[in-house]
């Protein structure tokens, strides 16, 4: 049974906006993975440990037939992939891909935690959420995605739009 997920892209390392159209790529060439729609693409100052560059981040809906679980291995792989290499928490990245949601459900493993903990607190996540999620109240949450926004109101004014991502033009993720 497939199930619609939601996958929150970041990078601030090289070319941030060739990484994210990359993972894109590589997530829709995976079997059980169909990319649906892709957000606008944000430049966000960096939350948590700050001293790093700004952060170009977007959302991704994608069609899946994989469990959760497959899921995350599918993202690090294309973490891997991309050359993330792992340093300080919340520190610099080439890729970062989180999973938001997975349908309405709730998963709560040691290393999966979905809905992402952090989804209602970070602005950066949230905006760009907002542009391809189709729902009213967030799936394990009590409020909307723009309640959450409000009461992050001053995170808010660090996200501003970027541009696009044409991850569609030229289709072979293997060739590059
Ligand atoms: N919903 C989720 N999406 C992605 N990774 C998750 C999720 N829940 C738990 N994890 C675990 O978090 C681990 C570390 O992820 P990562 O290094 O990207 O953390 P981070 O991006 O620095 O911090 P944060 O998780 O707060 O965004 C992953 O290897 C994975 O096992
Ligand atoms: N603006 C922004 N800040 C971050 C980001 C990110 O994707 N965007 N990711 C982090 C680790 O999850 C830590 N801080």
């Amino acid at each position: 049974m497939s199930v619609t997920a939601y996958l929150g892209l970041g990078s601030n390392q090289g070319d941030r906006a060739e990484n994210l159209r990359q993972a894109i790529r590589k997530l829709d060439a995976q079997a059980g993975i169909r990319v649906l729609r892709v957000s606008p693409v944000y430049e966000t100052e960096p939350f948590g440990y700050v001293e790093q560059e700004v952060f170009l981040n977007m959302a991704v809906a994608v069609e899946t037939d994989l469990s959760p679980e497959q899921l995350l291995e599918t993202a690090l792989a294309v973490e891997r992939e991309l050359g993330r290499v792992r340093t300080i928490r919340w520190g610099p990245r080439t890729i970062d891909i989180d999973l938001l949601l997975y349908g309405t459900s709730s998963v709560s493993l040691e290393h999966l935690v979905i809905p992402h903990p952090g989804l209602s607190l970070r602005a950066f996540v949230l905006v760009p959420l907002r542009d391809i999620w189709e729902g009213g109240v967030l799936p394990g949450h009590d409020q909307t995605i723009d309640h959450y926004l409000f009461l992050l109101a001053e995170d808010h004014k660090g996200v501003r739009e970027w541009g696009a991502i044409n991850w569609e033009i030229g289709s072979d993720p293997s060739a590059s």
